[in-house]
C-alpha cells in the first residue's frame, strides 16, 4: 500500500444471512482524495462506509485503512472519524455540550480543556453553527444536525473522513458550507468518503467515484469518466428559427431527432441526440445559416445520464447494459457487470 492511501480494500465481502451486501469489492481512495459512493437504495453504501468506520469487518477480501489492515475485531481506526445512518447526537444537550461529551469519550480532555474548548468554537463556527452552539439539539432541523454530525468528526481532525449522506437535507447555503470545509480538509490531506445521491453534489465535491449496484463495482474512476461514459445524450436545443433548424439537424450524419413532446417544452425547441461531433456540426450549420443559439443543453445532466444507464434505471436503457435487479451471491459470474466495469475502467472492478 502507497504512503499516501487512505483506503485500500481487494475483493471485499459482506453479507447479513442471506443478503450479499458487498461482493467482491476494490477501492482505492488516496489522501486529499474526495471519493463518493453512488448506486440505487439497497446498492451497499452505508455497508461499505460502515467497515470504514469499524463498526462491522468484512467477511472476505483484504481491507487497509490508512495503512492498517483490518481485522476481526470492531473498533474505529485512529485517524478516522465519521458517521453512517445519520449522526448520533444526545438530543437534550446543546452542540456545544455534545461536542465536550465527545471530547471527553474520545479522551481528548484531560489537562488540555482550554485547547478542546477552542476546537469546539473552532469547529462549530465552521460548520455555521456558532451562533446556535448553546441551543438544545432536540429543536434541530434535520439539516443543523447533519452540520453538527460534522461537527463531531473533525473535533479529532481526522485523516480519513467518513459520512453517509451528508448533504441529506441541508439548504443551498448549508450545502456550500459542507461542500467549502471537505474541500478545504481535503487540500489538507483528509482523504473523505461520503455517499451521495445528489448527483449535483458529487459533480461539485467528488474527485472520484464508485458506482455501486447489488453489492458490486459497476464503476470506479474520476467523475469525468463517469460523465463521459455515456456517448450520445439527448439535448435540447433552443434557436431563433426551430423549422430550419430542424431540416438541418435531419441532415446531420450521428444525429437524431428525438420527437417526444414530453421532453420539448416549448415550440422553439427541439430534442436531438447526438455525441459530442455530431453536435459540434450541427452547431456550425446553424451559425453558418444565420441562425442564433439560445440553449442547448442536456436533458439530464450527463453523470445522472450514466448512473442511469449503468444502472439499468434509465427509461429506454438507451446505451446500457442492463444490471440485473438481483441479489448477487458469492460464486456468481455476473459476467454483464464485469464486461461493463471492464470497457470503463480498462480493468476489471
Ligand atoms: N444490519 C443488517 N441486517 C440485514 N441486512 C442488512 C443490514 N444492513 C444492510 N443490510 C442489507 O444490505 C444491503 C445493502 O444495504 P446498505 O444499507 O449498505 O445499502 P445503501 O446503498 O446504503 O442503501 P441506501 O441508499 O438505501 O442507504 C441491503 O439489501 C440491506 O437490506
Amino acid at each position: 500500500m502507497e504512503r499516501d492511501q487512505a483506503v485500500r480494500a481487494r475483493g471485499v465481502g459482506k453479507w447479513f444471512g442471506e443478503v450479499v451486501a458487498l461482493d467482491g469489492v476494490d477501492l482505492d481512495v488516496g489522501a486529499g482524495a474526495v471519493h463518493g459512493l453512488i448506486g440505487p437504495n439497497g446498492a451497499g453504501k452505508t455497508t461499505l462506509l460502515g467497515l470504514l468506520l469499524g463498526l462491522a469487518v468484512p467477511d472476505r477480501g483484504e481491507l487497509t485503512v490508512l495503512g492498517v489492515t483490518v481485522g476481526r475485531a470492531l473498533g474505529v481506526p485512529d485517524g478516522v472519524a465519521g458517521f453512517v445512518d445519520g449522526p448520533g447526537l444526545y438530543p437534550s444537550l446543546s452542540p456545544r455540550r455534545n461536542l465536550r461529551a465527545l471530547a471527553a469519550l474520545r479522551g481528548l480532555r484531560p489537562g488540555r480543556r482550554s485547547a478542546v474548548e477552542a476546537t469546539i468554537d473552532e469547529v462549530l463556527d465552521e460548520v455555521g453553527l456558532a451562533e446556535v452552539a448553546d441551543d438544545p439539539v432536540r429543536g434541530f432541523s434535520l439539516g443543523m444536525r447533519q452540520r453538527l454530525g460534522l461537527a463531531s468528526a473533525l473535533l479529532t481532525r481526522p485523516r480519513l473522513l467518513v459520512l453517509d449522506e451528508p448533504a441529506n437535507g441541508l439548504d443551498p447555503t448549508g450545502t456550500r458550507q459542507v461542500h467549502r470545509t471537505l474541500t478545504r480538509l481535503a487540500g489538507q490531506g483528509t482523504a473523505v468518503v461520503l455517499s451521495s445521491h445528489r448527483m449535483d453534489d458529487l459533480a461539485a465535491l467528488c474527485s472520484s467515484v464508485t458506482l455501486l449496484a447489488t453489492g458490486r463495482v459497476v464503476f470506479t474512476g474520476p467523475v469525468a469518466d463517469l460523465a463521459a461514459a455515456h456517448g450520445a445524450l439527448d439535448y435540447r436545443l433552443r434557436t431563433t428559427d426551430p423549422d430550419a433548424a430542424r431540416t438541418l439537424a435531419g441532415a446531420v450524419r450521428g444525429l437524431v431527432l428525438v420527437d417526444d413532446p414530453h421532453r420539448a417544452p416549448a415550440p422553439d425547441t427541439l430534442v436531438v441526440r447526438a455525441a459530442d461531433p455530431a453536435l459540434d456540426a450541427l452547431v456550425r450549420r446553424l451559425v453558418e445559416a444565420g441562425i442564433a443559439v439560445r440553449e442547448l443543453a442536456p436533458v439530464v445532466a450527463p453523470l445522472e445520464a450514466a448512473y442511469l444507464a449503468l444502472t439499468g434505471s434509465s427509461d429506454d436503457h438507451r446505451g446500457a447494459d442492463h444490471v440485473h435487479d438481483h441479489q448477487g451471491r458469492p460464486g456468481d459470474d455476473h459476467h454483464g457487470h464485469r464486461d461493463r466495469s471492464e470497457l470503463l475502467t480498462g480493468q476489471p472492478a
